[in-house]
């Protein structure tokens, strides 16, 4: 058995067999590992903090700063520790069935993808920062992660598909 999108095919040439893959149209002698170039597909929160390696979302720009400059992108100030706690709420309200991850980073991710409640498509390995590729990986399909730091800052995993 092989992973999606791979076949064997024949090489006259060299008179054996080669690994040919469809989408990509890489070729191989040896057989890919199964699992090698699964796919998922998950949705995420994210709470940013002040070392977010883009420490800005949507968000901080509609809170409305009455006495600060409105600069174009507000900057995050809160600490890691603090995105944490703030993250932890939610995993707690999303774990009792209070509410959904999907509602939940509809109003409160700091990732642009919280317009389409946190999902972020189909991946592959090699896409997203491994701390979160790791977590995404293992998670079954419908389980949610506990709380996985990235630079980007600190992420509920829930995946789909
Ligand atoms: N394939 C899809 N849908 N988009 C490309 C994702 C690129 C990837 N992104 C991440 O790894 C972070 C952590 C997991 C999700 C994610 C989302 C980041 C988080 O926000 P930011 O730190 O960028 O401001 N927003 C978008 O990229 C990367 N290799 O940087």
């Amino acid at each position: 058995e092989l992973p999606q999108n791979w076949e064997v095919r024949h090489s006259r040439t060299y008179s054996k067999d080669y690994y040919f893959n469809t989408l990509t149209k890489e070729s191989r002698w040896d057989p890919p590992p199964m699992g090698e170039n699964e796919r998922i597909r998950a949705s995420h929160l994210l709470i940013k903090h002040k070392d977010s390696r883009r420490p800005s979302s949507w968000k901080e720009m509609l809170t409305p700063h009455l006495f600060s400059l409105s600069l174009p992108q507000e900057k995050i100030l809160r600490t890691k520790e603090e995105a944490l706690e703030i993250l932890k709420r939610h995993q707690k309200r999303i774990e009792t069935g209070e509410t959904t991850l999907s509602a939940a980073a509809t109003t409160e991710s700091d990732c642009s993808s919280a317009r389409r409640g946190g999902d972020l498509g189909h991946f592959e390995r090699g896409q997203m920062q491994k701390p979160f590729e790791d977590a995404a990986f293992a998670l079954e399909v419908g389980q949610l992660s506990e709380p996985v730091f990235t630079d980007s800052g600190v992420h509920l995993i829930l995946r789909t598909a």
